[in-house]
């Protein structure tokens, strides 16, 4: 039996062990573009159309309102929340696959073996009306949340005429980081407080869909402390997302 010189990695795989691993490390987010290609994205950016003109897309909902604040002035997306089993979300859950699968190379290497399971994924809109989404952290308080993953579907998007852009905060550095919505982009960044962001105002339909990726020792605490505070407080729990 010849002794293997080499084992050969596929392209994905070498794109998490020599992209994506090193920039979450040393940066904390990293993007990738072209992930799907011309024609598996534009596929993809067919469906996420389809569902928004057929009606499938609401607001965006909030972890809590604030009296006297409007939602929408917090947040303007439009979502819906898919598996990939429905009936026309093929694309979707090819993409959905694939993103898995780089995840789970990446985590063997983040010292994060507990990623095992993930979030649905949100369809989102900004309807182009100026709505954004104001500075925030996805997961502030320990809620199972490691990873979120967003893909751009925007072709032609220009952020001097559309706005729209990903500004990400990162704690304690000296700069931000401004991410263009592109089409068949891939962000990726560590959803706790190392990441506060915002949506800038969008003046064109913008595209998304994103995937939150958990610890499972996090997620696990976090489900028990809401059913020990739904049982203390005899609220019936709501599900969360
Ligand atoms: C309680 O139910 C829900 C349901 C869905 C929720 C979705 C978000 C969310 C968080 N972050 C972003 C974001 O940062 N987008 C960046 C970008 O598009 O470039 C975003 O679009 C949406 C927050 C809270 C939610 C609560
Ligand atoms: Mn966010």
């Amino acid at each position: 039996m010849p002794f293997i010189e080499h084992i050969s990695y596929t392209d994905l795989e070498r794109l998490a062990l020599e992209r994506l691993v090193p920039a979450l490390l040393s940066h904390g987010f990293c993007y990738v573009d072209g992930l799907l290609g011309d024609l598996a994205g534009s596929a993809v950016l067919d469906q996420v159309m389809e569902m928004h003109s057929s009606g499938q897309l609401q607001d965006g909902r909030l972890a809590g309102s604030i009296p006297g604040v409007s939602r929408r002035s917090i947040r303007g997306d439009k979502i819906a929340w898919v598996s990939g089993t429905e009936r026309g979300c093929e694309a979707i859950s090819f993409l959905l696959n694939l993103i898995d699968r780089l995840i789970s190379v990446c985590a063997s290497r983040l010292g994060d073996k507990a990623i095992r399971e993930r979030s649905k994924a949100m369809v989102a809109c900004y309807p182009g009306n100026g709505a954004g989404y104001v500075k925030h952290v996805d997961n502030p308080n320990h809620d199972g949340r490691r990873l979120t993953c967003i893909y751009y579907l925007n072709k032609s998007w220009n952020p001097k005429e559309h706005g729209g852009v990903l500004r990400i905060f990162p704690e304690g550095k000296p700069y931000v980081a401004d991410i263009k919505p592109l089409f068949d982009r891939l962000l990726i960044f560590w959803s706790d407080r190392r990441n506060p962001h915002e949506v800038q105002p969008s003046y064109a339909f913008r595209y998304a869909i994103t995937v939150w990726y958990f610890d499972a020792e996090e997620r696990s605490q976090a489900k028990k402390r809401f059913r020990d505070l739904t049982a203390s407080t005899g609220q019936q729990g709501s599900s969360s997302s």
